[in-house]
C-alpha cells in the first residue's frame, strides 16, 4: 500500500522566512510576526488542514556574509529581524489539540541543564506535541554574539551535539522515574524522593555534577528528535540520535541518494530504517484552474527581493555572492558553514550548472525547494511523483505567503488527497510521538540510546 503522506508546516519567529521580499504582497501577513493573532490563526488554519506539525526553523545570528554586512539582510528582512520561537507555543497549543510543533533550538550557545527543562516545560504545556530540531548553527555571527571570534568547525559541531545529547537524555529519561510522583494528598507526599536520581556527565565538553532534572516526568520525556544537515558528518548524528529528519534539495534526484543514505547508515547501527521519517522540503502553490494558479505564481515572483535572495544564500553557504556576476557559475566551496545549502546548487547534480541569477530564481520562492504550481489534481499528482521517486515520508512545506498558501493547501489539497487514501480522515490519538509512530509509542524505545539511560521500572 503507498504510504501515508505527510505535511509539516515550514515557519520561522520572523517576516517571510524562505521567501525574501514576498512581505510585501498584499496578502501576506508575515510582518505581524510579533503578534500572536498571526501564529494563532496560522495554527488554527494548520490544524484544521490537520497538518502533522509546524516546523518552526531559528536561526540564530544575522545574516551578515553578503557584502560583509548585515545590511542586505536588514533592507528586505531576511530572517532579520528575528525572534525566538519556543515562546509562541503555548499560544498555540492553547488552540489546537492535535497540532505537533517541531521547533529548532540551536545547542551551541546554551548549556543542557536549562534548555532541558524548558522542553520538558513544553512538553508537559502541549500534552505530548513537542519536537526538537536539533541544530548546531552555521553562523559567525552567532559565535560573535557569544563572545567567540567565529562557529566551531563544522564536523566538531556534531561532535559535541553528540555529548550534548547524552547529557539531555540522562536529564529526561534517567533522573526521574515513571512513578516518583506520588501527588498523595491524604500523606502530605507530593513526589517520592527515593525515586528521583541524580545526573552525573564529565565529558569533553559537559559537565553535570550529582544534579537533578527539574521537571517532573512528562508525556513523551525526550521530545520527537528532527535533524536538520545531510553532509555526511549530519548524516551519521541523523542516522544515530533523528526520529524524523528534514532536508531540502530542488529534485527527486537530489533528494533519493540523501532519503537512502540515511536509511542505510541508521540500518547500519540496529535502528528500523522505515522509522526514521523523511520529510523534504516544497512549495505548493494552488489555483482551482491551472491557470489561476500559474496567475498567483506569476504574481508572487513579482514580489522577490533578489538581494534578499542572495543574502539568505549567501548565510547558509558562507560564500559571500555579493561580488558575483550573475551569470556566474556557482562553483562548490568547502567552508564551516552549512554543506547542503552548497552541495544543492553546485554537485549535488551534476548535470546541473546554477548561475547566480538562478540560484534566485530558486530561492526566491519557499528556499531549497522546488516550487510545485497547479490545480489540486495536479498538485497531487506530483507530490504521488515526488514520493514514489524519492522515498519521503512527508512534506515540509514552505510558503510564499503566509497564511495564506496553508489555507489554500487546508481547503483545496488536503481534500484531493484525502480522496486519493493518501492522507489522514482524522488525527491519531496520542502524543507527537504516537501520532508519527504508533499508538503506545509516547516514548523512544531501544534500540534508540535515550532509551539506554531510562532507570527504574517503566509503564
Ligand atoms: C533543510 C534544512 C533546514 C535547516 N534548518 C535550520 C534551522 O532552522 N536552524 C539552524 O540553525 N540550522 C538549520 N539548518 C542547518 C543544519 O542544521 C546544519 O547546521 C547545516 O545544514 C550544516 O550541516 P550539514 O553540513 O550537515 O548540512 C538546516 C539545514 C537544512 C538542510
Amino acid at each position: 500500500m503507498a504510504k501515508e503522506i505527510r505535511l509539516n508546516a515550514f515557519a520561522m519567529n520572523c517576516v517571510a522566512h524562505q521567501s525574501p521580499g514576498l512581505w510585501t504582497h498584499p496578502r501576506d501577513r508575515t510582518a505581524e510576526y510579533n503578534r500572536l493573532p498571526y501564529w494563532i490563526d496560522l495554527a488554527r488554519t494548520l490544524e484544521r488542514g490537520r497538518f502533522d506539525g509546524l516546523f518552526l526553523a531559528d536561526v540564530l545570528g544575522v545574516y551578515d556574509v553578503y557584502g560583509n554586512s548585515p545590511d542586505a539582510a536588514l533592507r528586505n528582512a531576511a530572517q532579520t529581524p528575528s525572534n525566538e520561537p519556543l515562546l509562541l507555543l503555548s499560544a498555540m497549543a492553547a488552540v489546537t489539540q492535535n497540532l505537533g510543533f517541531g521547533v529548532t533550538s540551536n545547542l551551541s550557545f546554551e548549556p543542557p541543564y536549562p534548555f532541558a527543562r524548558r522542553m520538558s516545560t513544553l512538553d508537559h504545556l502541549t500534552e505530548g506535541r513537542i519536537g526538537w530540531n536539533v541544530v548546531t548553527g552555521y553562523l559567525d555571527s552567532a559565535a560573535r554574539g557569544a563572545g567567540k571570534d567565529k562557529q566551531t568547525g563544522h564536523d566538531d559541531r556534531y561532535d559535541i551535539a553528540d555529548e550534548y545529547m547524552e547529557v539531555v537524555y540522562k536529564l529526561w529519561e534517567g533522573s526521574w522515574e515513571d512513578a516518583a510522583v506520588l501527588r498523595d494528598r491524604k500523606r502530605g507526599i507530593f513526589t517520592d524522593p527515593g525515586k528521583v536520581h541524580r545526573v552525573n556527565h564529565d565529558g569533553a565538553n559537559y559537565r553535570i555534577n550529582n544534579t537533578i532534572h527539574l521537571s517532573e516526568p512528562s508525556p513523551q520525556r525526550t521530545p520527537v528528535l528532527y535533524q536538520a544537515g545531510t553532509s555526511p558528518r549530519g548524516r551519521q548524528f541523523a542516522a544515530r540520535h533523528a526520529e524524523c529528519v528534514f532536508m531540502s534539495g530542488p529534485s527527486a534526484k537530489v533528494i533519493a541518494p540523501r532519503v537512502s543514505a540515511i536509511r542505510q547508515e541508521a540500518a547500519a547501527l540496529g535502528r528500523n530504517p522505515a522509522e526514521i521519517l523523511m520529510f523534504s522540503m516544497m512549495t505548493i502553490i494552488l489555483g482551482r484552474t491551472e491557470a489561476e494558479a500559474k496567475e498567483k505564481y506569476a504574481d508572487y515572483r513579482r514580489h522577490i527581493s533578489p538581494e534578499g535572495a542572495l543574502a539568505l544564500m549567501s548565510g547558509w553557504t558562507g560564500v559571500d555572492f555579493s561580488g558575483y556576476d550573475l551569470d556566474q557559475q556557482v562553483r562548490h566551496v568547502q567552508n564551516d558553514a552549512g554543506r547542503s545549502a552548497m552541495d544543492n546548487v553546485t554537485r549535488a547534480d551534476p548535470d546541473r550548472i546554477w548561475t547566480v541569477r538562478d540560484v534566485i530564481e530558486h530561492v526566491g520562492i519557499g528556499g531549497a525547494g522546488p516550487v510545485v504550481v497547479g490545480t489540486p489534481e495536479m498538485v497531487a499528482d506530483k507530490i504521488e511523483q515526488w514520493f514514489e521517486a524519492t522515498d519521503v515520508d512527508g512534506l515540509n512545506v514552505a510558503f510564499a505567503i503566509s497564511p495564506g498558501d496553508f489555507e489554500d493547501i487546508a481547503d483545496m489539497l488536503v481534500p484531493e488527497l484525502t480522496k486519493r487514501g493518501r492522507y489522514k480522515p482524522d488525527y491519531a490519538k496520542g502524543t507527537l510521538r504516537e501520532k508519527l509512530f504508533g499508538a503506545g509509542r509516547a516514548r523512544l524505545g531501544a534500540p534508540h540510546p535515550a532509551a539506554g539511560y531510562r532507570v527504574g521500572k517503566t509503564g
